[in-house]
């Protein structure tokens, strides 16, 4: 008989399956769906890993069976089943020994005999085979069937030998090995377990059959029977690894999968969020939209209604505007008559203007081209203790004086003097001004107009001519005047441009008043002129409102020189002349009217008995003998007059002889200590104020080469 069974061909070395790389979780799921944790894949994946040698070799068949035994019964590699060697058994043991060793070895192997393969997934009905029995159970139901078919074998060594013996199929022995795993229900494993102990129904399991230990042969067909059935097994383990093998990558696919299941499915969560979130906003935008538009419908009809109100307010007021259209149309013609009207009314105007100039002339004409007014002034509070005249006012053109002295009373008597106007002490600076006013109206309509102060020091001339800041005189008001009346003028169509000079005449030199520089000036006589003269190198200012005019004055006043005289602290010791010239332009009607105004504050007489500076004092009283000459030699008719025997009568010849209208002032002192100086300058007023001079013409040119130029004087200067 041969030791070794022969070499099986179709069986393969499981240890192809070297290694399986399947996550632990994975792992432990599908342990729990193949059959319970520790029991299905680890236990498979240990029976596949293992390189162990086959059990053809009958031999090694016990400690085989015996390891499997042990590993199944527990875990600890240390418990080894060992069997009694074969051998010695032979020589120790009757076969009643060995078969109740094998009882024990049975009872102990109470766990299956063969490592534990997981029941396929995808297979549930792989026990369901009942007769043949060739397919593996789940270890759980395979150990339970074990269990359950333990006390069968229990029940008699013979039954179960019988029953090995009595069938050649697989599952009549299965019993004995636990192996009746035909089925998986438990109403099948219930009718095996009662099969195999009571012998009844199709799949119970005949009892072994009892192989006496000497018959080697059955022996051998016994375990040659077994090694079919566990070659079968394997090869059906090793196909079930086959399809196991595959299960990892499916797991990975499917775990692949999985992941991108998840991602997937978090994105689309993500997305739907995001619509939700867009959901909430569109529809709170909605909201808003919507109570927008109920406003703006709210609005809409309001507006509606404003515009039928408008709609019928349009209608009404286009009614109106074609009422004013047609009125406008009226008017536009009402307005053409009425221009052609105006530009009739215009030269009207323009002749009554010129007829006024005539007529004013000749009112000034009949009250004399030099006229003189007299003027008294009133005694200062610090003048209380001087004594005064005796004055009596007749008329507003009579003065009668009288001294206080007795001698002087006896020898002069009542003193009367007539003039042109008297102003007593109470007449105010307006009332002069009323009566000088009219002729700088005909220095506008282009007379030469000078007036001039006469008197002696301290009587108040410079107070007429000047003034103070609080009562300011003729020559800030002459400026007023101008300038107002030229805004009048305006209307007519002149206007009128302003030039101005200040002259000072001290010790029968000339000074300007505007230029602290020392100058020659020269009185020069116009070209082609008679009586026109004009001073060289003089400043000469275009003013442009009053307030200029006014600082100009100022200067002037500041240069002049003054020092103080027995009969005023502050006496002026020069002859001052003040020049406007007024140039006049009528751009319609072409005309130019150029008029002047000569104001001129002379220097104070005085006794010599009385003066500090003789000097000053003799050019001053000449020059004031000198224009007294002048007007005598006037008054007279004479052949010639002395004009150029003094520089003040050279400067005052146009004024005094010529085309002129001139007003001389008369200032005199009311005391009595001036009761002579008085008498003299009354009695010369008088002298001028008989005098008769030639009528006055007026410088009115029409538009010839002269209409570019600024005045007459500067165009004829030589
Ligand atoms: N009508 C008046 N009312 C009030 N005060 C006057 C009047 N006239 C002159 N005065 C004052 O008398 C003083 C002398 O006057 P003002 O200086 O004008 O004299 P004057 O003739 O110019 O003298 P002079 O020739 O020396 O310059 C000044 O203080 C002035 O204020």
């Amino acid at each position: 008989m041969e030791s070794r069974l022969p070499k099986p061909s179709g069986i393969k070395r499981p240890g192809m399956v070297s290694k399986i790389v399947v996550p632990m979780d994975r792992i432990k799921a599908f342990g729990t769906v193949g059959g319970g944790a520790g029991s299905g894949f680890n236990a498979n994946h240990s029976f596949l890993s293992a390189a162990r040698p086959l059990t053809r070799d009958l031999n090694n068949f016990p400690n085989e069976l015996a390891q499997r035994r042990g590993r199944a019964a527990s875990p600890e590699p240390s418990k080894t089943f060992n069997l009694p060697n074969r051998a010695k058994l032979r020589r120790s043991r009757s076969a009643c020994d060995i078969n109740e060793m094998r009882q024990n070895t049975f009872k102990r192997a109470a766990a299956p005999t063969l490592p534990t393969i997981p029941a396929k997934i995808t297979r549930p009905a792989t026990a369901t085979t009942s007769t043949t029995g060739t397919r593996s159970t789940a270890p759980s139901q395979r150990f339970q069937r074990a269990g359950s078919a333990a006390p069968s074998t229990t029940t008699s060594f013979a039954s179960r030998r019988a029953a090995a013996t009595a069938t050649t199929t697989t599952a009549s022995r299965a019993p004995a090995r636990g192996a009746a795993t035909a089925s998986s229900t438990i109403n099948k494993s219930k009718a095996i377990s009662g099969g195999a102990a009571g012998g009844t129904g199709a799949t119970a399991a005949p009892a072994p059959k009892r192989i006496a230990p000497y018959d080697f042969k059955a022996r051998f067909h016994d375990l040659l029977e077994k090694h079919k059935v566990l070659k079968a097994k394997y090869e059906k383990q090793v196909e079930d690894m086959g399809e196991l093998e595959s299960l990892p990558t499916q797991l990975e696919e499917t775990q692949t999968k999985l992941i991108d299941t998840e991602s997937t499915l978090k994105n689309v969560q993500t997305d739907n969020e995001c619509l939700q979130r867009q959901v909430k906003m569109q529809s709170e935008k909605i909201d808003i939209v919507t109570s927008s538009l109920v406003r703006t419908k709210d609005e809409l009809s309001q507006l509606q209604a404003e515009h039928q109100s408008i709609k019928s307010e349009h209608a009404t007021l286009s009614i109106e505007v074609e009422e004013l259209r047609l009125r406008n149309e009226e008017l536009i013609s009402s307005n053409e008559q009425l221009s052609h009207d105006l530009a009739a009314c215009k030269e009207q105007l323009f002749q009554s203007n010129i007829e006024r100039k005539e007529l004013h002339n000749t009112v000034m004409d009949l009250r004399g081209n030099i006229r003189v007014f007299c003027r008294v002034r009133p005694p200062l509070d610090c003048e209380e203790n001087r004594q005064l005249c005796s004055w009596s006012y007749m008329d507003e053109a009579t003065v009668e004086i009288q001294s206080l002295d007795g001698q002087a009373k006896n020898k002069m008597g009542q003193l009367t003097f007539s003039f042109d106007q008297v102003f007593n002490p109470l007449s105010t600076q307006t009332d002069i001004f009323e009566m000088v006013s009219p002729l700088i109206q005909s220095a506008l309509d282009g007379f030469n107009i000078c007036i001039f102060a006469y008197g002696q020091t301290g009587s108040g001339k410079t107070y007429t001519m000047d003034g103070v800041p609080e009562s300011v005189g003729v020559i800030p008001r002459t400026v007023d005047l101008l300038f107002d009346s030229i805004k009048g003028y305006r209307n007519l169509g002149w206007v009128y441009e302003i030039k101005a000079t200040f002259l000072e005449i001290y010790n029968e030199v000339l000074y300007d008043l505007l230029s602290n520089e020392p100058k020659d000036l020269e009185i020069r006589m116009v070209k082609n002129s008679k009586n026109d003269i004009y001073v060289s190198n003089i400043t000469e200012e275009t003013v442009n409102n009053p307030n200029h005019l006014r600082q100009l004055m100022h200067t002037a006043k500041m240069n002049r020189a003054t020092a103080a005289t027995a009969g005023n602290e502050r006496s002026s010791r020069s002859h001052a002349v003040t020049k406007l010239e007024l140039i006049g332009r009528h751009a319609e009607k072409q005309e130019i009217s150029i008029g002047s105004i000569n104001l001129v504050d002379l220097a104070g007489s005085e006794s010599p008995k009385t003066s500090v500076r003789m000097t000053e004092t003799k050019n001053i009283n000449r020059s004031l003998s000198e224009l007294t000459n002048v007007i005598l030699a006037l008054l007279q008719k004479q052949d010639h007059i002395p004009y150029r025997n003094s520089k003040l009568t050279h400067l005052l010849m146009p004024a005094l002889g010529g085309n002129s209208k001139t007003l001389m002032f008369i200032n005199v002192s009311p005391f009595q200590d001036c009761f002579q100086e008085s008498v003299k300058s009354l009695r010369f007023a008088a002298s001028v104020n008989s005098c008769k001079m030639a009528k006055a013409k007026r410088n009115r040119y029409m538009n010839t080469s002269l209409a570019t130029n600024t005045s007459s004087s500067s165009l004829d200067k030589t």
